[in-house]
């Protein structure tokens, strides 16, 4: 591989085992206790998402005072999301209660992005609210390098990532879209970042002092577009990554992962463009075709795949370093 790559994965990776929650709670002291958020993202997660917010409180909340506060994002969930998160004592903002004068947008990205406007914490904690295998040391393992390194400013999770499919268990081939879309696109336009394992993970953590100077897409697109923005804005060595062990999470359907290969592409192009590695000659589309047999012909569903944007949150008037001053009463 690309020795700038090999050296940072050498310099920069560690695994979950090296940061135990007695040396974060020595280092949060240290630096002054700065206040640590958790935020969820969740769109119809009531399967899964009790059990995170549990494994968090107990571990480290009540058992450790690491982490001051969990924020579930309700992203229009349409199930029991809300209610089965709050009854495991989480904090619920709808994602539509947040800032709620601008023009509504959906996906994933936006739910982050407004969680800087709903969370307190100077490090931001971000986990999915589909994992089936969560246990606490995902959390504490993301702050390791945040709580004891300043100079670190974003910590991607990494992990093995079977596909569990008809009740089996398939090693190593999960992550489809990670494997044959992004991690393809970073080696081949900004290799100095191959060495990041699962750049699409939605578990890290960052500074809220980084992550509210940076755009965020709304859809899929959000995890490359904070990667390859952190990596233009703050440097390879801003970034470190933590291994977590394993992961397991619901699958999506492959029409859907063909829709996110499209946000993810297309986010990737903006970035080479925006970051001055590209001079495109035309704007590339935004329709994805999926077809589907019908009897000796096929139907055709068009995906619109278009990314789009939210501004550094730092920008939004009324913000003021820490998001809680834009919630509505609570
Ligand atoms: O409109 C949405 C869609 C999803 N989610 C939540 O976001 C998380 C991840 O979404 P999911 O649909 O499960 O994505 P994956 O298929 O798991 O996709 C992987 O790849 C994506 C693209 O980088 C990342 O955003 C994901 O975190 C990563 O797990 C889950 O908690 C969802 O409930 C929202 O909050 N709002
Ligand atoms: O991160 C990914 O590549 C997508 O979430 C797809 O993951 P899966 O192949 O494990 O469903």
């Amino acid at each position: 591989m690309l020795t700038e790559a090999t050296m940072w994965m050498r310099r920069r990776t560690t695994t979950a085992a090296d940061w135990p929650v007695e040396m974060l709670l020595e280092a949060k002291a240290a630096h002054g206790d700065g206040r640590i958020s958790v935020v969820l993202p969740a769109r119809n997660e009531e399967e899964t998402v009790g059990a995170i917010v549990t494994a968090i409180r107990r571990d480290l909340m009540e058992r450790a005072p690491l982490v001051d506060e969990i924020v579930v994002i309700d992203s229009r969930s349409t199930d029991r999301t809300a209610e089965v998160a709050a009854a495991a004592g989480a904090e619920v903002v709808h994602q539509d209660a947040i800032l709620p004068e601008l023009p509504r947008m959906s996906g994933k990205g936006e739910a982050l992005w407004k969680s800087l406007a709903a969370t307190g914490g100077e490090l931001i904690v971000f986990v999915d609210a589909d994992l089936r295998n969560f246990s606490s040391h995902f959390v504490s393992g993301l702050l390791g390098p945040l709580l004891t390194d300043p100079s670190v400013g974003y910590v991607k999770g990494c992990y093995d990532r079977p596909l569990m499919t008809g009740g089996r268990r398939v090693d190593g081939a999960g992550g489809r879209v990670t494997e044959l879309v992004a991690r393809p696109l970073i080696n081949l336009h900004w290799p100095a970042l191959a060495g990041v394992i699962q750049p699409l993970g939605g578990e890290y953590a960052g500074r809220r002092s980084l992550l509210e100077r940076l755009p965020f897409v709304t859809g899929y697109g959000v995890e490359l577009g904070l990667l390859l923005d952190v990596f233009a804005e703050a440097g390879l060595d801003a970034i470190a990554q933590v291994d977590l062990g394993d992961r397991v999470h619901s699958h999506q359907s492959t029409e859907a992962l063909a829709a996110m290969s499209g946000q993810i592409m297309l986010t990737a192009w903006s970035r080479l463009q925006r970051h001055g590695r590209m001079l495109p000659l035309e704007d590339p589309g935004t329709a994805l075709a999926w077809f589907s047999r019908n009897g000796s012909g096929h139907d055709v569903r068009v995906n619109d795949v278009g990314v789009q944007e939210r501004p550094p949150m730092i920008e939004v008037p009324g913000y003021a370093g820490t998001g809680r001053s834009l919630l509505p009463e609570r």
